[in-house]
C-alpha cells in the first residue's frame, strides 16, 4: 500500500471510517472525490479507541456493501487493513492528545482519543495523505485531529464537513442502527435540544449557562434519554485567526446506545 500510494495522482484525499457506511461518510467521500485526483477511503474498526466494556465486537459491519457503495462514488483505493497489519506484534508507540481531550467523549471514554489519533496519524502515513476528510458531528475528535496535525507537521490538510441529518434532524451515525423504534423516535430530541440553544444565542444570549439551561431543559423532557454528567457541554474555543467559536456538545444514552451531536453557534 506504501509503495502503491508514492507513485498515484496528487493530491490524494483520504476519508477515514469505521465502515457500516451512511450518507454522512459519503458526503466526506464526495467533496474528497471532487477535491482529489485520488480518493482514497479507509475502513477499520480500530480497537484501540474502544474501551473494555464498549462496542468493539458488536459495531455494525457491512464490508461488501461498504465496498458497491464505493465504487460508486468513484473511489480509487480502499484500505481496509486486517487489526495485525496496523498494530503488529511489538508495537509500543502511541500518539497522546492534550488538553484538547479535556471533558466530553474525552473524559467518558478515557484513552479513546489516543487510540484515534495513534490509528489516524498512521492511516495519514500508510496512505500519504495530502488532506483528509472527518464530520463536524465527532466535533471534539476533529479538535484532537487537527492539533495533532498541526503540532506534529503531518503535512496533511484537515477539512471537516458538516453533519448530515436525517429529515427530523437526528444525525446520522452507525450506532443509529442499535435504535430500537421508540428509541429512534426519541433520538431527534438532542437535535431539538441544540436547535433550542441556537434560537437563544441568535436572540444575542451568550451566557453559557443560561444556554446549556435551553438545551438541557428540552433534553430533560425526554425520559428515555440518560444524561451523561458532562451530557451538555458548552464549549468555547480560539480558533486559529485568534477568534472564538462555540460549539454546543450533548452526549446521552438512548438505552444501550451512546448518541453525540453538536452545533456551531457561530464567531462571538
Ligand atoms: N452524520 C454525519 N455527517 C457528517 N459526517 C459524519 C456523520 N457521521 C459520521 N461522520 C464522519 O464520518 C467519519 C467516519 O465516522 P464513523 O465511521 O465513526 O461513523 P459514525 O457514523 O460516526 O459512527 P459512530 O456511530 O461510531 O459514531 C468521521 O469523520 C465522522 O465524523
Ligand atoms: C477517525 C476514525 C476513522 C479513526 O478510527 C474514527 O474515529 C471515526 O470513524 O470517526
Ligand atoms: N465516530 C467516532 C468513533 C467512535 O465512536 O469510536
Amino acid at each position: 500500500m506504501a509503495a502503491l500510494c508514492r507513485d498515484v495522482q496528487r493530491p490524494l484525499g483520504l476519508v477515514p471510517t469505521m465502515g457500516a457506511l451512511h450518507d454522512g461518510h459519503l458526503s466526506l467521500t464526495r467533496r474528497a472525490r471532487a477535491d482529489s485526483a485520488t480518493m482514497a477511503v479507509s475502513i477499520f474498526v480500530n480497537p484501540t479507541q474502544f474501551g473494555a466494556g464498549e462496542d468493539f465486537n458488536s459495531y455494525p459491519r457491512s464490508f461488501e456493501r461498504d465496498l458497491d457503495l464505493l465504487a460508486e462514488q468513484g473511489t480509487d483505493l480502499v484500505f481496509a487493513p486486517p487489526p495485525e497489519e496496523v498494530y503488529p506484534d511489538g508495537f509500543d508507540t502511541w500518539i497522546e492528545p492534550g488538553s484538547v481531550t479535556e471533558g466530553q467523549e474525552g473524559e467518558a471514554r478515557p484513552g479513546h482519543f489516543k487510540g484515534v489519533a495513534t490509528v489516524v496519524a498512521k492511516l495519514f502515513s500508510i496512505v500519504r495523505a495530502d488532506r483528509a476528510y472527518f464530520g463536524q458531528k465527532d466535533g471534539q475528535q476533529v479538535a484532537v485531529i487537527r492539533r495533532m496535525a498541526q503540532d506534529l507537521n503531518l503535512g496533511v490538510e484537515v477539512v471537516t464537513m458538516p453533519t448530515i441529518r436525517e429529515a427530523d434532524g437526528l444525525a446520522l451515525s452507525s450506532r443509529n442502527a442499535y435504535l430500537t423504534t421508540d428509541q429512534r423516535q426519541a433520538a431527534p430530541v438532542i437535535y431539538r435540544a441544540l436547535c433550542a440553544a441556537q434560537e437563544l444565542w441568535r436572540g444575542g444570549e451568550q451566557d453559557a449557562g443560561r444556554l446549556r439551561a435551553a438545551a438541557m431543559a428540552v433534553l430533560q423532557a425526554e425520559p428515555m434519554l440518560e444524561l451523561d454528567a458532562d451530557s451538555m457541554a458548552p464549549v468555547e474555543r480560539a480558533d486559529t485567526s485568534g477568534g472564538r467559536r462555540v460549539m454546543v456538545a450533548v452526549a446521552a444514552k438512548l438505552g444501550q446506545p451512546r448518541l453525540i451531536d453538536n452545533i456551531i453557534l457561530g464567531d462571538g
